[in-house]
C-alpha cells in the first residue's frame, strides 16, 4: 500500500507540483497525528470540551479546540514553507514576520467541538493558499475557494483519517496506529450524482426559507411524493464526518441559510470549512452551493466570514439551486 510521502512525491510528479506545496501538506499530516494522539485519551485527560475547567491536580485545562490549535500554529510557525496562518480559534491572522515563505494556511483545528465530550467523531480541516510576494496581511487571506492549492481534513473516527485534494481528484488515508503512518486506503473518491440519503439538523426547519423547506418536504413525502422515493436521513454534528459520509456512500449535506443566521450570512465560516469541503466535494464530482452559487466563487470579505452550504450528489444540489432560483438572492 503507497505511504502518504511516496503519494505526495507520485502526485508532484505526475502534476508538475511545487515539492515545497507537498512538504506543507506533510507537516499538516504531521499535526493531525498529534491530533489524533491527543483525543485518543479521551476521559482520561478530563473534561475536554468546555474552557475554564482545572484537572485533579488543580492545574487549569485547555480545551482540545485549543490543544488543537496549538499543535497546528507550533507545525506552521516551524515550517519555512508557511507565511502566516488564520484559524477558526484566533481572531486574526499570525504572521510569520521576516519569513519569505510561499504559502498561507488557514484551518478549523477541531471541527464538531459538541462531540468531544460523548467520544464522537470530531475533525480538522485545512486550506492552502498562495501568499503574495512581499508584505503580507489579513487582506491576503480573502481569496475565493477556487484559487486553493490544497484543502483536506482529518476525521478522528473509529480509524484516523486524512483526506486530501493537490487539485486532481481527491485520496483518503488511514493511519495505521502501530507504524504511525497514512497509508492510501480511498483512492480517487467520487460522489455519485443521485442519492437517497440527506443530512440536516432537521430541529432548524422552521427557521429555513421556502426553497429548503420544499426540498426537505419533498425527500421526507417519499415513495408516493414528488419525488417518487424513499430518503434516508443523518446529522452526526462534525461537518468532516458528513462530509467523509458524501465522499464515502453519496448524499447531500445542507447547512442552509436559516431566518436566525441570515444577517450573518449562515453559520459555517466561509474560509476556514466551506471553501475546503466544497472544493473537495468538487473534486469529488459533487456539486457545492449557497443555494444561489457555487461556494467557490464567493469573494470574501473578512477572515471569519460565514456562508450558506449545500454540497453533495450533484442531481440534488442542482435540485436545490433551481429551487433558490425562484427566491431573491439578495432577500
Ligand atoms: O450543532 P449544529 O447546529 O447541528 O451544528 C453542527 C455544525 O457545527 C459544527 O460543529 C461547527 O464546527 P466547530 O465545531 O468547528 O465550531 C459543524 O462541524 C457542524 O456541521
Ligand atoms: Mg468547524
Ligand atoms: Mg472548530
Amino acid at each position: 500500500m503507497l505511504n502518504l510521502s511516496d503519494f505526495l512525491a507520485e502526485q508532484a510528479t505526475q502534476f508538475q507540483l511545487a515539492p515545497s506545496l507537498t512538504e506543507v501538506v506533510a507537516t499538516l499530516a504531521l499535526a493531525c497525528k498529534a491530533v489524533a494522539h491527543e483525543i485518543s485519551h479521551g476521559a482520561l485527560r478530563g473534561n475536554m470540551g468546555e474552557a475554564d475547567q482545572q484537572n485533579v491536580q488543580g492545574e487549569q485545562q485547555k480545551t482540545l479546540d485549543l490543544i488543537s490549535n496549538d499543535i497546528f500554529v507550533q507545525m506552521a510557525a516551524q515550517s519555512p514553507q508557511v507565511a502566516a496562518l488564520a484559524s477558526e480559534e484566533l481572531e486574526h491572522a499570525q504572521i510569520f514576520t521576516g519569513k519569505q515563505a510561499p504559502y498561507l494556511l488557514v484551518f478549523d483545528p477541531l471541527d464538531g467541538s459538541s462531540n468531544i465530550n460523548l467520544n464522537l467523531s470530531v475533525g480538522s480541516i485545512f486550506s492552502i493558499l498562495k501568499a503574495p510576494e512581499g508584505h503580507i496581511d489579513e487582506a491576503a487571506f480573502l481569496q475565493s475557494g477556487n484559487q486553493q492549492l490544497a484543502a483536506g481534513y482529518a476525521l478522528y473516527g473509529t480509524s484516523t483519517m486524512l483526506v486530501l485534494t493537490l487539485g486532481h481528484g481527491v485520496y483518503g488515508f488511514t493511519l495505521d496506529p502501530e507504524q504511525g503512518e497514512f497509508y492510501l486506503t480511498h483512492p480517487a473518491l467520487t460522489i455519485t450524482a443521485s442519492t437517497q440519503e440527506f443530512a440536516v439538523n432537521m430541529s432548524n426547519q422552521r427557521f429555513w426559507q421556502p426553497p429548503v423547506q420544499r426540498y426537505i418536504e419533498e425527500c421526507i413525502a417519499g415513495k408516493s411524493g414528488p419525488r417518487g422515493k424513499d430518503f434516508n436521513m443523518r446529522w452526526v454534528a462534525t461537518m468532516v464526518a458528513e462530509v467523509h459520509r458524501l465522499l464515502v456512500r453519496g448524499g447531500v449535506f445542507l447547512y442552509p441559510l436559516d431566518s436566525r443566521s441570515v444577517g450573518r450570512g449562515g453559520r459555517l465560516r466561509l474560509l476556514y470549512e466551506a471553501n475546503p469541503m466544497g472544493w473537495l466535494v468538487e473534486q469529488a464530482s459533487g456539486l457545492a452551493s449557497t443555494g444561489h452559487r457555487n461556494i467557490l466563487e464567493v469573494e470574501p470579505g473578512s477572515l471569519h466570514q460565514r456562508v450558506a452550504v449545500i454540497l453533495g450528489a450533484r442531481e440534488e444540489v442542482e435540485r436545490l439551486q433551481e429551487f433558490h432560483s425562484f427566491t431573491d438572492p439578495t432577500a
